[in-house]
């Protein structure tokens, strides 16, 4: 199905985001609900990315990160439910959208073609009986109106892209006859190609050696140079948000509890949970001095909580060192600084 943003997918209300903002998260609630439990995997979230931009969640496994990708993009599975707030997004031809509200019919023409996600596993894209150029080819031909032959010129193109060498040969491949950063950058390309204004990032270097993930990272940044589509960055990793992000988002049991420009929160972290992360990057210059050998790594200690059985107030405070009584009241996002929020009451005393 072809239909263009000119062609109605935008809901005629009137919804507004400012210029330079592609997608506004707004206290965003997805909850799965079965029974009598209630899993608050995403909690009050907001952010707001703004166009050409990268924007990184990250926290621990099971903090809502991955959830909070699959309700903007309306792929979550039963028994998930968004149970409250907005996620305005601006379609190609400029109208405001809230994906939180449209139809799953509307929403199957803007996945693909306006937003596009790529995973940490390249085979949860691809299929492994099809030809990469045939995958990208439908992609091409699902959105658009062009010919087969356009659509493998453009396949080519996508893949000469990405800077798969010997392109015209590889299209006529299948993906098990790749290495896994080929399949990582033919993933990439298929993502790539209806030139999509927002890609969802999900790990996508997760399991790819030191070289390769750098070599991604610097392909998926050229490419937003090139291209000028936002990225929204799911990882657990602070060192990659540092090599791709502008702008960090920290969640922790559902909730965002730091944000802000990644150079601030970098700086000077200003809840005890980012400070944690940050602790957890390896620094091979200090390694070094101190006489090299293998560091330990200064992790966290405990695991985040199960979201069935959150602490009442800060779900940080069981594993947190500056915990005091006032702790067990959830505190508000707090502005710290400029554009710098934080959910700690002791922000001051990091
Ligand atoms: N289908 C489901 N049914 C019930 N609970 C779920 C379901 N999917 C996710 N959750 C819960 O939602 C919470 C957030 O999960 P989510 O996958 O978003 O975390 P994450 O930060 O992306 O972790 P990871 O890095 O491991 O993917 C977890 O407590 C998880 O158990």
């Amino acid at each position: 199905m072809v239909i263009t943003a000119s062609s109605g997918v935008g809901t005629g209300a009137a919804l507004a985001l400012p210029p330079h903002v592609q997608l506004k998260v707004e206290d965003l609630q997805t909850y799965f609900i079965q029974g009598a439990s209630t899993v608050k995997s995403v909690d009050g979230v907001s952010f707001s990315l703004s166009r050409g931009q990268t924007l990184a969640v990250v926290g621990e496994s099971g903090s809502g990160k991955s959830v909070t990708s699959l309700t903007i993009m309306r792929l979550l599975a039963h028994p998930g439910r968004i149970v409250g707030g907005r996620v305005l997004y601006r379609l190609r031809g400029g109208d405001v959208v809230d994906l939180a509200q449209l139809p799953e019919k509307r929403m199957r023409a803007i996945r693909g073609r306006e937003i596009a996600m790529i995973f940490q596993e390249p085979m949860t894209s691809l299929n492994p009986l099809f030809t990469v150029g045939d995958q990208i080819m439908e992609m091409i031909l699902l959105h658009e109106s062009v010919s087969r032959d356009e659509a493998r010129v453009r396949a080519k193109r996508m893949l000469e892209l990405v800077e798969i060498p010997a392109p015209e040969r590889r299209l006529d491949q299948y993906p098990h006859e790749m290495s896994g950063g080929m399949r990582q950058r033919v993933m990439i390309a298929l993502a790539l190609s209806c030139n999509p204004s927002l890609l969802i990032a999900d790990e996508p270097t997760t399991a790819l050696d030191v070289t390769i993930q750098a070599q991604i990272l610097d392909l998926l940044r050229r490419l937003q140079k090139e291209i000028g589509m936002s990225i929204l960055f799911i990882t657990h990793n602070l060192g990659v948000v540092a090599e791709i992000a502008h702008e960090v988002v920290v969640m922790y049991a559902g909730r965002v509890v730091e944000q802000g420009l990644v150079l601030n929160v970098f700086e000077r972290p200003r809840h005890p949970y980012t400070r944690g992360l940050l602790a957890c990057i390896p620094d091979v210059r200090r390694d070094r001095t101190e006489g090299g050998g293998r560091r330990l790594l200064n992790a966290i200690p405990g695991n985040v909580p199960s979201a069935l059985d959150l602490p009442t107030g800060c779900a940080f405070a069981p594993r947190c060192p500056l915990v005091v009584d006032r702790c067990r009241e959830l505190p508000p996002l707090i502005p710290v600084s400029e554009d710098h929020l934080s959910r700690c009451w002791r922000y001051d005393d990091l």
